[in-house]
């Protein structure tokens, strides 16, 4: 059996199960540059069914800025871990910061200056963090991670975080694990059994925190992983979704 096979035969109920996941390479294909990602129509319906169907226990935890968030999943308005939980709506509708990134305009603008003039290169701010990517610059890599490491060790109180073709500054007193342990907290997650989906090392955090809750995570396409079950590619997350949601 190929894991792939066991994760077609992994159904989660949607009454007992609370559902996380990533946006990026997930509920999304990756794209060329970050303003040009969409979250496909079919995978909007599946998600606003599986919503429903598991009580409003349902929750996108990501990289991404709340309100890029909020315009890709349009007209779904869900719970969020955002910028990897260093900003969380609940269930509720309210919006917890539980770090302080005030530093993190001087970071930007610091980077911003040493990555001037490179081409490729994108610099994307968001409020407690920083992602500099490198997708239509391969070969700025190294460059780049030697900005970023340079950067952090001026700006001691960020830490980097390797991604698809991307560098993050993040605060490390936020990861996407403690995102999936805070929205846990409280209804309508509180006494469900979490599943973590995501195609990243951003996600190991989240995929991490929902094995140690007694419950699944699912890791998509290849690369080391603590996950425990996995898809082949982001195309195949739309059907298995449409069989959970029943
Ligand atoms: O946690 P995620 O939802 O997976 O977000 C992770 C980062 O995703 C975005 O960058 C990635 O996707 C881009 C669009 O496909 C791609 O061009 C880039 O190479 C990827 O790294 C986003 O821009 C970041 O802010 C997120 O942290």
């Amino acid at each position: 059996m190929t894991l792939s096979t066991a994760t077609e035969n992994f159904l989660p109920a949607a009454d007992s199960w609370a559902f996380f996941f990533d946006l990026d390479g997930t509920l999304a294909p990756l794209a060329e540059r970050p303003d040009l990602v969409r979250v496909p129509e079919a995978m909007l319906g599946r998600l606003a069914g599986l919503r429903r169907a598991a009580g409003g226990a349902l929750a996108v935890i990501s990289g991404r800025p709340l309100d890029v968030l909020d315009e890709l999943l349009r007209p779904l308005v869900l719970p969020l871990g955002a910028e990897h939980g260093a900003v969380i709506r609940d269930a509720g509708g309210r919006i917890h910061t539980p770090v302080d990134g005030s530093a993190v305009h001087e970071l930007a603008a610091w980077l911003a200056g040493r990555l001037e003039g490179r081409p490729g290169v994108l610099l994307e701010r968001k409020s407690f963090g920083v992602a500099v990517h490198y997708r239509l610059a391969p070969e700025a890599k190294e460059a780049v991670l030697a900005e970023m490491s340079a950067a952090i060790a001026r700006f001691s109180q960020f830490e980097l975080l390797p991604g698809k073709m991307v560098v993050e500054a993040k605060l490390p007193a936020v990861d996407k694990g403690r995102a999936l342990l805070r929205l846990m907290g409280e209804p309508p997650f509180a006494g469900r059994r979490p599943l973590m989906v995501g195609d990243d090392t951003t996600d190991e955090a989240a995929f991490r925190q929902a094995n140690a809750l007694g419950g699944c995570s699912i890791k998509i396409g290849p690369g080391a992983s603590c996950a425990a079950l996995r898809l082949g590619e982001q195309g195949e997350l739309e059907g298995w979704l449409g069989r959970v949601g029943r």
